[in-house]
């Protein structure tokens, strides 16, 4: 699924009013009936309904949405913001329509003396600024937002809480926004939803298509994308009768030392549970015994040192190579990060440690192999990339980063965004609070590397991976829960994730 900035979303609102053609009030009407849907079902009548409305199309929605509540037996309290003498056409046109209603109070609103007080069990609409807002909420409607956030009653954003910028809030001091529990959003995700940071004002969301024009979804283009089922499946390569383990690659895992071989169990566990044909690890001799009797099928590399990585076997067998799952950075093992880098041609997973070191060494990045992809988690992304604020920002500088040094840069979180080195971004919507225990980052570098020994294009084997990851992490969550999850359980439950997404 797209996602499309505010200025894009106008732009495909217009085009859908020309070439569906439908008039821009009834496209109005189709919005507020979703939203009217999803509350009927959700919080069923009688219930008492305080809807906000401010000047523009957000409120003109939130005013056909009182309407739909009215005849349908909600008590409904409107209250337009008076912070403008002038409504769009089309909220003008929905106030007007209010005109007779008798199961509904009507209230215009100048000054925050006359705030209704907000009950516990009231339904409270926010309908103020949806992605036409421009600036930062000031005067009435910043002390009425501020209203809605001390109440405990249930707030419903339409479209995105008022407040919040659709993308950009890196300048927005996060004081006046509305802090809601759901936001029901027009046809596509916006891209502050996304970021960690505003999960307080977004609480649960959920798009509600509004049947906008497929034409120009499609051929509007933006960077950014939210992954789905089907769009990951398209990128899957089919196995045939005839291949052999040949035919799926060789990988090298450079992992572990003392106190960390569980880092090399997990990666080379969930690699070879991802199709991969041959895997070899590279680990400290100290671990051989450990690795031989956990993971019989992979074969295993010993460096000279008992402790840390020092060295690494011949090149020339691997199609691809991954390093980085709890290995040290220690002198020595920089030092052969160098000369690995130097030799290597093939396309590389680089994780943890291995991230740290070419963040102290930032000189090494002139010689990262074609295809490489990096997994940082943000603290390892601030060592490689740089600090930043917000997650607007260090969104930037990741497209930024991937496009400069042409490599794939996997952040990871909630929704794991996947930056390519031709600009685009991919954001992964499965995954879930379980993953966030130790060992899972190691569990996606084996996945990844598994995929690029197979032939799938970088960009595409840290798609597939990624994905599969978080499906498989939500298929453990469901008979674990998540607290007991485990990165264990998530390779366990690669099996079902693989066949999940290729049903
Ligand atoms: N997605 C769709 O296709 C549809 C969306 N709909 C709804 O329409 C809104 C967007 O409507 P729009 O009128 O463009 O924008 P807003 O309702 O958010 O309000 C814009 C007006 O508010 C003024 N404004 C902006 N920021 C502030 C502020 N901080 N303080 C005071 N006033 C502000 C703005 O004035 P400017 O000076 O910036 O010009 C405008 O007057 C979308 O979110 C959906 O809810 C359709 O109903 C269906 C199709
Ligand atoms: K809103």
């Amino acid at each position: 699924m797209k996602i499309f900035s505010a200025k894009q979303i106008a732009k495909i609102d217009a085009y859908t009013i020309e070439h569906e053609p439908i008039m821009s009030i009834d496209l109005m009407e189709r919005a507020a009936s979703k939203i009217f849907k999803w509350i009927v079902s959700h919080f069923p009548a009688p219930q008492n309904c305080k809807i906000f409305v401010g000047p523009g199309n957000n409120g003109g929605d939130g005013l056909a949405l009182a309407r739909m509540l009215a005849v349908k037996n909600y008590a409904v309290e409107v209250h337009v913001l008076r912070i403008t003498d002038k409504l769009s056409t089309d909220a003008a046109k929905n106030l007007e329509r209010l005109n007779g209603l008798n199961t509904l109070d009507l209230y215009e609103m100048s000054s925050i003396e006359s705030m209704p007080w907000l009950f516990k069990d009231d339904i409270v609409v926010d309908a103020i600024f949806g992605s036409g807002l421009s600036r930062p909420l000031e005067g009435l409607v910043l002390d009425v937002v501020k209203a809605m956030n001390a109440s405990e009653a249930n707030v419903i954003a339409i479209d995105i809480p008022s407040g919040l910028m659709t993308e950009d809030n890196s300048e927005n001091s996060g004081r006046g926004i509305v802090r809601a529990d759901y936001t029901l959003s027009f046809q596509f995700p916006k891209l502050a939803f996304l970021f960690p940071e505003n999960a307080q004002y977004i609480g649960e969301w959920e798009v509600l298509s509004i049947g906008l024009h497929p034409e120009i979804i499609s051929s509007e283009t933006t960077p950014y994308r939210m992954l789905s089922k089907e769009f990951v499946k398209s990128l899957l390569m089919p196995r045939k009768k005839f291949d052999h383990k040949g035919t799926y690659g060789h990988g090298l895992l450079i992992s572990g030392s003392y106190g960390k071989m569980g880092a090399a169990i997990l990666a080379s566990r969930a690699s070879l549970r991802s199709g991969i044909g041959l895997l070899t690890t590279h680990i400290p001799r100290l671990g051989y015994q450990i690795l031989q009797t956990a993971v019989p099928e992979a074969m295993v590399s010993i460096d000279r040192s008992d402790i840390i990585f020092t060295e690494y076997p011949d090149l020339s067998q691997f199609k691809a190579i991954a390093i980085g799952p709890g290995i040290d950075k220690k002198q020595n093992s920089f030092r052969a990060m160098i000369d690995l880098l130097k030799e290597v041609k093939v396309p590389m997973v680089i994780d943890a440690d291995a991230i740290n070191i070419i963040g102290e060494h930032p000189e090494l990045k002139k010689e990262l192999p074609l295809g490489s992809i990096f997994t940082p988690h943000v603290k390892e992304f601030e060592r490689l990339v740089g600090k930043s604020d917000d997650s607007y920002t260090r969104n930037c500088m990741q497209r930024e980063f991937a496009k400069n040094n042409e490599i794939s840069l996997v952040l990871k979180g909630a929704y794991t965004a996947i930056c390519c080195p031709e600009g685009s971004c991919y954001f992964n919507p499965k995954g879930n609070p379980g993953m966030a225990t130790a060992g899972s980052g190691d569990v996606l570098t084996g996945i990844i590397l598994s995929l690029l020994s197979q032939g799938y294009p970088s960009h595409v084997a840290a798609i597939i991976g990624v994905y599969l990851h978080g499906l498989a992490g939500d298929l453990a969550s469901v008979d674990f829960g998540v607290e007991a999850l485990t990165a264990s359980d998530i390779v366990d439950y690669l099996p079902k994730a693989w066949l999940y997404l290729k049903k």
